[in-house]
């Protein structure tokens, strides 16, 4: 049986975005913790978006070499279901907070997808993003999809330059049953669109179907 695709529209800034991303049938949503990102929530903002969601629809906060205390404090703050970690962190920094994590990795070779797979197996899944020098994620860029292995196993995430235009090819050529999206569906920083999210999550169903 054909499995629905799983959509995450990450870098929500306001509750407003969070409830039309949850209408048009996001699976979930991501809110950055990293300091220095234009798009950053602090906890009190966070735990507003997080309460203006339906039920089942995922939170997932995102963090880069953060402190362990720090991450604490934030989930004692913030119900958030999923951690999501784009920095040096290692399996066992991911792991230690006992809740289900992705980890992102930023894609420049074959094997760097093989080796994150592998090395963080526990991982609810492996997030696919671009290398941009000096970034750690968010950056609107694609990374080249034909360095994925055929028929790619385990739980992956294709993310990096994703929008409404790129969408179904990248389904086409990626098969990836999970993607999540940041700059492709923004207004500005931070400020989701919500012609562009509906575009796109409509465009991941249709495109995810035929596959
Ligand atoms: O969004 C940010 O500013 C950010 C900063 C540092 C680490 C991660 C960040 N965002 C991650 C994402 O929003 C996405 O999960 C992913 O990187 C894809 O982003 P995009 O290429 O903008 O769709």
């Amino acid at each position: 049986m054909q499995q629905h695709i799983r959509i995450k529209i990450c870098g929500i800034t306001r509750p407003e975005d969070a409830v039309c991303a949850a209408r048009f049938g996001a699976d979930a949503v991501g809110l950055v913790f990293y300091h220095a990102s234009k798009r950053r929530v602090l906890p009190p903002q966070a735990a507003e978006i997080v309460s203006a969601l339906p039920p089942f629809v995922g939170t997932v906060g995102l963090f880069v070499n953060e402190s362990a205390e720090r991450i604490g404090d934030i989930l004692a703050q913030v119900p958030l279901d999923v951690l999501q970690f784009h920095g040096d962190e290692t399996p066992e920094f991911c792991r230690q907070f006992r809740r289900p994590y992705l980890k992102a990795v930023r894609v420049r070779h074959a094997d760097d997808v093989c080796r994150a797979l592998r090395d963080y197996a526990d991982a609810r899944g492996v997030l696919l993003d671009a290398h941009v020098a000096g970034e750690y994620g968010g950056t609107g860029q694609c990374f080249d999809w034909s360095l994925l292995p055929q028929d790619l196993a385990g739980n992956w995430i294709l993310s990096g330059g994703l929008n409404p235009h790129n969408i179904t090819a990248a389904l086409a050529q990626t098969g990836a049953a999970a993607v999540d999206v940041s700059s492709g569906v923004e207004a500005a920083a931070g400020i989701k669109c919500p012609h562009k999210m509906a575009d796109f999550i409509a465009r991941c169903r249709q495109a995810h179907h035929r596959l």
